[in-house]
Formats: structure tokens, C-alpha cells, sequence
């Protein structure tokens, strides 16, 4: 398994060995020696599965706060996602900078996203499966979430007018919104 780093300090491009032969493919998605052979969390106690129907579904951006805060380690298992990490913390030269990169069933492509990071995605064909791996549990009272189109994070999103929850639709800027120290 490769580890490439992304142009965000913190979030990183796992790119798993894929074993193909006649009948298809067999690749070990998970070892915990990668996450605690890195020093990074390597206990995860929720997987997460969402499917998104329509092409130019976007979701996010999301983080819990702490005591809940979430490192997620994601990855498509059907279409194709542009995935976005964005440094939440106050404390980081990099502070609402973001980073994309596309995650798809083809690629295979995880993405390692620590905690003190928003996490967000826009599919980019129909009936995209995205599965992730979060270390703390769902947490409601720990929920936040900061607008895809905040112009202060100014993100390249693949699409203008996106499929968005009611949720999502009124999520508050970067400015307002409560961050990691
Ligand atoms: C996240 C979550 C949600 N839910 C329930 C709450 C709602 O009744 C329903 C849909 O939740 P939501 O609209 O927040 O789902 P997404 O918009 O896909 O949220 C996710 O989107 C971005 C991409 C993320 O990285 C987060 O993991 C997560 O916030 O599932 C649960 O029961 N457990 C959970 O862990």
C-alpha cells in the first residue's frame, strides 16, 4: 500500500495494492498496522455507507468537535466522487485551506483525513457508494458543518448547482462557523 501525501499538511492519498487476475480483483481495503505503524489513530469504531442516486450530489462539509472529533478513512466502492479535506483548525498555518482529490471504484483511491478537518464530497455519476471508516462515534451534539461554496475557502467543486440536504443548504460560513482551536 502506497501513502502519498496531498497538498494539505495532515491528509494523505492511500493507494492500496490491487490483485487482478482472470476472475477479477482481491486487494486487502484495511490494515491496522497502517494507521499505527504511522502513529496515526488505528482504532475505528463506525464504518459509514451512504449512496448518493444523482450525479452532482454533493455532501458535507462535516467534522464533529471535540471530545467526538472524527479522522475518516474514505473510499468509493461504485462511481466516482471529487473528495474534499479542509483544515479546520485556528491554530494551522493552513486554516481554511482545502484539498481534492477524486476517489473512485476504478482508482481504489482512500483518502486519510485526521480529525480537525471538514469532510465533503460531490459524486460525480449516478449511484455512487462512498464507505469510510470513522474512529468516534456519530455524535448530533458534536455535529458541525461549514458551506460548500464559502468563498473563503473558494473550493473547485466539479458542479454550480448541486444536490444538497435542507441541512447542508444552510450550513454557515467559515467565519461563523465553530472550529477546532
Ligand atoms: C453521519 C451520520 C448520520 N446518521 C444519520 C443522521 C441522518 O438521519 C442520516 C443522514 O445524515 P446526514 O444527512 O448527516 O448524512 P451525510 O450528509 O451523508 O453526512 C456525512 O457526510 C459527510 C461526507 C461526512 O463526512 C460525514 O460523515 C457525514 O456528516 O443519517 C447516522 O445515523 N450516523 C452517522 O454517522
Amino acid at each position: 500500500m502506497n501513502v502519498c501525501p496531498t497538498g494539505l499538511p495532515g491528509v494523505y492519498v492511500l493507494e492500496p495494492r490491487a490483485a487482478e487476475d482472470t476472475r477479477g480483483f482481491f486487494m486487502e481495503s484495511f490494515r491496522e498496522q497502517w494507521f499505527s505503524d504511522r502513529g496515526w489513530p488505528s482504532r475505528f469504531v463506525q464504518d459509514n455507507h451512504s449512496l448518493s442516486v444523482r450525479p452532482g450530489t454533493l455532501r458535507g462539509l462535516h467534522y464533529q468537535l471535540p471530545p467526538m472529533a472524527q479522522a475518516k478513512l474514505v473510499r468509493v466502492i461504485s462511481g466516482a466522487v471529487y473528495d474534499v479535506a479542509v483544515d479546520m483548525r485556528r491554530s494551522s498555518p493552513f486554516f481554511g485551506r482545502w484539498v481534492g482529490v477524486e476517489l473512485s471504484a476504478e482508482n481504489k483511491l482512500q483518502l486519510w483525513i485526521p480529525e480537525g478537518f471538514a469532510h465533503g464530497f460531490c459524486t460525480l455519476v449516478p449511484n455512487t457508494e462512498v464507505i469510510y471508516k470513522v474512529n468516534a462515534y456519530y455524535s448530533p451534539e458534536c455535529d458541525r458543518g461549514v458551506a460548500w461554496n464559502d468563498p473563503d475557502l473558494g473550493i473547485a467543486w466539479p458542479v454550480e448547482a448541486p444536490v444538497l440536504s435542507a441541512k447542508d443548504a444552510a450550513l454557515p460560513r467559515l467565519r461563523e462557523a465553530e472550529t477546532f482551536a
